[in-house]
C-alpha cells in the first residue's frame, strides 16, 4: 500500500461517503468499523425492512436510508454486501443509480458472478474495485487476509482511496485478480466447508451427538476440532456456504474430487487392499508434506481441552475421566490430503489468503500425517477396525451428496439439507461457539508464532 498523507486522509473523510447495500452480518461489521473510524457511512437493507433497521441502528454512527438507490446516488464508494445468489438482480436494480465517477465493489465470496454483474449493469464511468474479507463476522479482522481486486480503475488515487477506507480493519491486504481469487477460494474455502458439512451430516444421519460421553469414541484433540468447526459452520447462514460453492465453477471440481477421494479410500479399506491403500496415502503424504520443515501448525496445543462434553450446561452425563482416543480412520482428513495430491494442489501456497477454518483444516491434516506413529495407527484402524465403519459410510454418502447438490447448483436442496442438520445440533450452538472461539484463537495465535 502506497502511503497517503494525513492531510489527504482528512480531506477524504470530510468529503467522501461510503455506501453499504445489505446491512446483514458483514455489511453491519463494515458500517460500524468505517463509521467509527470517522468516515461518513450510509447503508440500507431490503426496502421492507427500512423502518425496523432505521430504528435498530438509530444510535449508530451511520445513517440508514430507504434502499440501494438512495445509497448509490450519494456514495463515492459503494459496497454490495448481499447474498451471492442475488448479486446479479440487486446490481441490476441499483447499479445504474451509482453516483457519477463512483467506485463500486462487493463482499460476495465468489467474484466471477459479481464482476459480471458489475460489467453488465454499471455505467462506464464507474470504477470497479472489489474486496473480500476472508473471515466471518464474529472474527476480529485484524491480521486476517482482505483480498482487494482492482478490476477497472481510471484514477491513480482510486486504489489508494479504497485501501485507506479499508485500513481501519487492520487486515492484511492481498492483491489478486478476480479469476485468481475464485481459483484459490475454491481450494481453500469450498472444500474445507464440504468436509465439515459432511461430518455434521454423517453425525446427524447416525443420530449421534459426538460429544456424548455415552458413545465414548469421539474424544481427543482432533475430534474436538472436527466437532467445533462443524458446529460453527452449521450455526451460520446456509446461503453463505451455498453461494460460495455453487457460484464458483472451480469449486464444483474440487468438491467432487474430495467426495471421490473419500469414496475410493473407503472402498480400498472395505476390500482390504492394504498395499494399494497404504501406497496411495504415502504418495499423498510425500506430495503435500514432503518438504515440510519446522514446527507443526498445531504442535503442543493440547486441543483435548476444547471438548463440548466437558461443559456441563446441557450435558448432565459429564464424566471427569480422561479418555484416550480410540484409533480412528480419520477418513475426512485422509481424503483431503489425497484430493490435494490428486489435483496437484500445494495447500501451503494458499496460506497467504487462507481463512481461519482452512488454516485449522490444514493444521489437523498436518498433525495427523506428521505426528510420530499417528498415521500408521490411522491406516491400521482404517483397514481393520469396525468402530468407525458406519460413520465413515455415512460420511462418504454425505460428501457425495454435497458434491451432487453443488454441481447441480441446487440452492433449495442445499438449504433443506443444511437446515436439517442445523436443527439437529442447534441446542449446542451457543456453547460450541464459545469453545470454538477459544480454540480458534489459540490455534491462530500459535500458527502466527510458528
Ligand atoms: N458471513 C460470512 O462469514 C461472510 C460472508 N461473506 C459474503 O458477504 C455477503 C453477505 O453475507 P452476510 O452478511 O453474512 O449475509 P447476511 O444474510 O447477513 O446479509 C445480507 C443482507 O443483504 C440483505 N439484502 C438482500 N437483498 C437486498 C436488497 N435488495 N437491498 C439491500 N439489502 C438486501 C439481506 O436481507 P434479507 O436477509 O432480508 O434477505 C441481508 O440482510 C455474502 O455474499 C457472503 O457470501 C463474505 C465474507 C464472510
Ligand atoms: O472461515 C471460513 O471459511 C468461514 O466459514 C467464514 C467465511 C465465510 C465466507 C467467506 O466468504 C469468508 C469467510
Amino acid at each position: 500500500m502506497e502511503s497517503v498523507s494525513e492531510q489527504q486522509i482528512l480531506q477524504w473523510k470530510a468529503t467522501k461517503t461510503i455506501g453499504i447495500i445489505g446491512l446483514g452480518d458483514m455489511g453491519l461489521l463494515y458500517a460500524q468499523r468505517f463509521s467509527n473510524a470517522g468516515w461518513k457511512v450510509v447503508g440500507c437493507d431490503k426496502e421492507d425492512q427500512y423502518e425496523i433497521i432505521k430504528q435498530k441502528y438509530a444510535n449508530c454512527n451511520f445513517e440508514v436510508v430507504l434502499n440501494g438507490h438512495y445509497v448509490s446516488r450519494i456514495s463515492d464508494y459503494i459496497i454490495y454486501s448481499v447474498e451471492a445468489a442475488n448479486i446479479d438482480r440487486i446490481v441490476s436494480m441499483y447499479g445504474p443509480s451509482s453516483k457519477v465517477g463512483a467506485i463500486v465493489g462487493g463482499q460476495t465470496s465468489c467474484k466471477s458472478p459479481e464482476i459480471s454483474a458489475f460489467e453488465k449493469y454499471l455505467p462506464q464511468d464507474i470504477e470497479i474495485i472489489t474486496i473480500h474479507s476472508l473471515h466471518g463476522p464474529k472474527v476480529n479482522p485484524e491480521g486476517q487476509p482482505l483480498v482487494i481486486i482492482d478490476h477497472r480503475s481510471y484514477k491513480p488515487t482510486s486504489l489508494q482511496f479504497v485501501e485507506t477506507v479499508m485500513s481501519c480493519l487492520k487486515s492484511k491486504f492481498v492483491y489478486l485478480t478476480f479469476e485468481e481469487h475464485d481459483r484459490i477460494t475454491a481450494d481453500t474455502q469450498a472444500v474445507t466447508h464440504a468436509a465439515f458439512l459432511s461430518m455434521g451430516c454423517a453425525w446427524e444421519k447416525c443420530k449421534v451427538y459426538p460429544w456424548d460421553v455415552v458413545d465414548n469414541k469421539w474424544v481427543g484433540g482432533l475430534e474436538n476440532v472436527k466437532i467445533n468447526i462443524s458446529l460453527r459452520i452449521y450455526s451460520n447462514k446456509w446461503h453463505v456456504y451455498a453461494g460460495l460453492a455453487i457460484t464458483n465453477p472451480h469449486a464444483h471440481q474440487q468438491v467432487l474430487q474430495y467426495a471421490t477421494s473419500a469414496t475410493e479410500l473407503f472402498s480400498l479399506c472395505l476390500s482390504n487392499k492394504r498395499k494399494e491403500f497404504t501406497e496411495r496415502i504415502m504418495k499423498a503424504k510425500e506430495f503435500v508434506f514432503g518438504n515440510h520443515t519446522g514446527k507443526l501448525l498445531l504442535e503442543d496445543l493440547h486441543l483435548e481441552k476444547y471438548s463440548l462434553s466437558n461443559n456441563t450446561n446441557i450435558n448432565n452425563n459429564r464424566s471427569s475421566e480422561v479418555h484416550l482416543p480410540p484409533p480412528n480412520s480419520h477418513l475426512s482428513l485422509l481424503a483431503i490430503v489425497d484430493s490435494w495430491y490428486q489435483l496437484g494442489i500445494d495447500p501451503y501456497d494458499h496460506m497467504i489468503c487462507s481463512t481461519p477454518l482452512f488454516s485449522i483444516f490444514l493444521g489437523v491434516s498436518e498433525f495427523l500425517f506428521l505426528s510420530p506413529n499417528l498415521l500408521e495407527q490411522t491406516i491400521e484402524a482404517a483397514l481393520t477396525d469396525n468402530l468407525f465403519r458406519k460413520d465413515d459410510l455415512e460420511f462418504v454418502i454425505a460428501a457425495r451428496e454435497w458434491s451432487s447438490i453443488i454441481s447441480a447448483e441446487n440452492f433449495p436442496l442445499y438449504q433443506k439439507k443444511f437446515e436439517t442438520v442445523q436443527e439437529f445440533f442447534k441446542l449446542r450452538f451457543q456453547e460450541a461457539n464459545v469453545i470454538g472461539n477459544e480454540m480458534i484463537k489459540t490455534i491462530l495465535n500459535h500458527s502466527k508464532k510458528n
